[in-house]
């Protein structure tokens, strides 16, 4: 059996087995093999279409956003509207099929936007040029999902399950676990809050499938079973996700007032130019949570350096103040960062 086959097997047992105390161990270790699954199938050396010709867009400016959507939901038009760049818009689907940069100037900052082909069901497995628009995905520091207002909620839902589906979290937080493999010992298993969703069991069952027999375990957080896995699968990629949808002109103001109560959703009509604005607002403020750290996303190593920082700015009573890691930063506030 090819590794597609085994992962639908997979997601079919685990849709049809029940959720029940009896169930658990069996879903967690059923969810433990489709990630390694996953896994296997991203890996580069059996990808070799990873690296598709005009993708390799060099990064610029203060922060990136890339447009993600379904083939014809307006994304080339609004990168036209908002950028000084052109990109071709025409009704039938799959107009563009590269990356095409354009830069919004927005409070002194560039930001730099990306415009994509559509992608569809099945694009985290390769389908049209799904795999190349999603690496180009996980290095943006915002996604913007764009949705055609008049599909309603169908292809939100699909879509979010392909990014998940390789790894790509959108509006989550890293799950608050401290985990170490080990060269002896067994496991050590502690948490500091009540678990409702995993048990020092569940723990170990989904270790071993990942032939991890020695490591420490820390739960800090009342954490699922799949976000355990995330952990010890690592290469996740936790990135604000702004919803946009589309051509609100062609719907109701029911609808338009349904969409737009929506989490993390913006309601906009590139034809009409409606709401842009205001996506322009959301789109800072989404990007402001991220500017200052996703800037260091990659090199993981820097939170574990991290002595103490300096920083400038409306954040901190005087400047320079001395902070840790839990000090939230402000617009344009500057910051020295200090190694151990
Ligand atoms: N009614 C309406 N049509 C729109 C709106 N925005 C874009 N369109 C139309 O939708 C069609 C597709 O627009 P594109 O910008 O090419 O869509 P895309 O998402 O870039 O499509 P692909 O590159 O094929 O993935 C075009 O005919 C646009 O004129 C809008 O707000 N309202
Ligand atoms: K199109
Ligand atoms: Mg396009």
């Amino acid at each position: 059996m090819g590794i597609l086959e085994k992962i639908s097997e997979i997601e079919k047992e685990i849709a049809r087995t029940q959720k029940n105390k009896a169930t658990e161990y069996h879903l967690g270790l059923l969810k433990a093999k489709l990630a390694k699954y996953r896994a296997q199938l991203l890996e580069p050396s059996k990808s070799p279409a990873a690296k598709g010709e005009g993708f390799d867009v060099m990064k610029s400016g203060d922060a990136r956003v890339a447009l993600i959507g379904f083939p014809s939901v307006g994304k080339s038009t609004f990168l036209s509207l908002m950028t000084s760049t052109a990109s071709e818009a025409a009704s039938y689907e799959f107009t563009t099929l590269t990356c095409i940069p354009g830069v919004i100037e927005y409070k002194g900052a560039n930001i730099q936007l990306l415009d994509l082909p559509g992608i569809i069901e099945g694009a985290a497995q390769g389908k049209g040029r799904g795999r190349q628009v999603i690496a180009v995905a996980r290095t943006a520091d915002v996604v913007i999902m764009m949705l055609d207002a008049t599909k309603g909620e169908v292809q939100r839902a699909l879509l979010e399950k392909e990014l998940e589906s390789v790894g790509i979290r959108l509006n989550k937080s890293k799950p608050n676990i401290y985990f170490k493999p080990k060269k002896g010992g067994g496991i050590s298993f502690n948490s500091t809050v009540t678990l409702t969703q995993c048990s020092e069991k569940l723990v170990q069952l989904i270790l071993h499938e990942y032939k991890i027999f020695n490591a420490e375990v820390l739960f800090r957080e009342d954490c699922s079973p799949d976000e355990f896995i995330d952990v010890i699968v690592g290469n996740r990629v936790y990135m604000p996700c702004l919803y946009v949808y589309n051509k609100i002109d062609q719907i109701s103001m029911e609808e338009v007032d349904r969409l737009a109560r929506r989490p993390h959703s913006v309601v906009i009509s590139c034809g009409m130019k409606l709401n842009l604005d205001y996506l322009l607002e959301k789109l800072w403020e989404y990007l402001a949570l991220t500017c200052i750290y996703t800037k260091k996303r990659g090199r993981k190593s820097l939170a574990s350096q991290f002595k103490y920082a300096l920083v400038w700015g409306t954040s901190t009573k005087y400047s320079p103040q001395r902070v840790g890691l839990t000090h939230m930063m402000e617009h344009e506030d500057v910051i020295q960062i200090v190694k151990k």
